[in-house]
């Protein structure tokens, strides 16, 4: 899977000269967006500016109503009715929202805040250090850099990121910064473990046995993203992140205390706000497709926001190797004469190909694969 799971769906565009230019001394400066605030920027450049559109038909909740279910998973081990209420829980919540939010899920709440605490330090270390593992190049180990899509995106969304491939290759503890290579690593076991307890739940609820999502592979992949959105001075003419479904199986996301994450429901922003020690889960196209329409990979995007840094670390659960030749197709098991197969089999990579080079033209990657 390419590094480009979570950005706009970049087509190419044809950039005029003007913005190729100052794109060009953005990136040049390779200190991100966090760079342009520690030079004091109180007007947003040009080249974050998004289409007002964008912004439109959010649902305003107040801060503590949940629309989006909070699953206690302590109550799994319980007894064999509990089990199943939770199972019947996810099940809804993955046909419905395609979101959940899961506590007491195993991840001791420490190893949470050592996290957050690790991907601050990355980026607010000395600019100098940081700019050494700028790079483009998807091969390293290790990649941060500011917007995948720098030169083929609409509008450059107010936020850096690090990728980290951990599963099934690690990486050597001594290609990732020292600031956070501890913690990323420790909580890549535990993202592992959890992943592998919620595909059990996930199959149980589509009437599979336990262990179906991860004998076919959706466990055997696991890349971390760690997000820095800085304090943005104009909210209104930007985006965190800009909407998107994630194109792997499962997605597990911390996010800090900061707000703005929101989920598209029925033409409507609904937020999903941050619950202490939780982990948000969501369905992603990958499982959309095996699962034939069952379960929904819902599009959601970040906005940006006057306070920050926001800091928040994104888990997709995909395949192991990226140019595997294995088919994935709605699962048999849950095909009838009534429920015919939507999707014709693909490859992961395959899917990932048609992702990032669609053109933005604001429907699904999934509609490409349909019957
Ligand atoms: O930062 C967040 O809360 C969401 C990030 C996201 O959607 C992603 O990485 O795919
Ligand atoms: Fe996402």
């Amino acid at each position: 899977m390419e590094v480009s799971i979570t950005e706009e769906l970049g087509g190419t565009l044809k950039l005029n000269p003007v913005r190729l230019r100052e794109i060009k001394v953005f990136e040049d400066t390779k200190a991100g967006v966090k760079g342009l605030i520690d030079e004091g920027v109180r007007k947003i450049p040009r080249i974050f500016h998004h289409p007002p559109d964008d912004f439109v038909k959010a649902l305003k909740l107040g801060n503590t109503e949940h629309i989006i279910p909070v699953i206690n998973l302590a109550e799994v081990g319980k007894d064999l009715s509990s089990r199943q209420e939770i199972i019947g829980r996810i099940r809804e919540a993955s046909e419905k929202w395609g979101f959940f939010q899961v506590v007491n899920h195993g991840i001791p709440v420490t190893v949470l805040e050592d996290l957050k605490n690790g991907v601050r330090r990355f980026y607010e270390q000395d600019t100098e250090v940081k700019k050494k593992l700028y790079t483009r190049d998807q091969m390293r180990p290790f990649v941060y850099n500011s917007n995948f899509h720098i030169y083929s995106s609409q509008a450059l969304n107010w936020r850096d990121t690090f990728v980290c491939y951990l599963v099934p290759n690690p990486p050597k503890t001594e290609d990732l910064p020292v600031v956070c290579r501890d913690i990323l690593l420790e909580y890549g076991n535990y993202v592992m473990k959890l992943g592998i307890s919620l595909f059990e739940l996930l199959s149980e609820a589509l009437g599979l046995q336990p262990h179906h999502l991860k004998d076919i592979g959706c466990a055997e992949g696991l890349i971390s993203l760690g997000h820095y959105y800085p304090a943005c001075p104009e909210p209104e003419l930007t985006m965190g992140t800009t909407k998107h479904s994630d194109n792997c199986f499962l997605t597990v996301l911390l996010q800090d205390h900061i707000g703005g994450l929101q989920v598209l429901y029925q033409n409507m922003w609904i937020d999903i706000p941050p619950v202490p020690g939780a982990l948000v889960v969501n369905i992603g196209d990958l499982l959309q497709l095996i699962t034939n329409d069952r379960f929904k990979s819902v599009e959601h995007r970040v906005v940006a926001n006057l306070v920050g840094p926001r800091i928040s670390v994104a888990c997709f659960f995909s395949e192991g190797i990226k140019s595997s030749l294995k088919l994935y197709g709605p699962i048999k098991e849950l095909l009838s004469e009534d429920n015919p197969p939507k999707y014709r089999e693909i490859t992961v990579a395959e899917y990932v190909h048609y992702f990032d080079g669609k053109g933005l033209d604001g429907t699904s990657a999934l509609q490409h694969f349909r019957i």
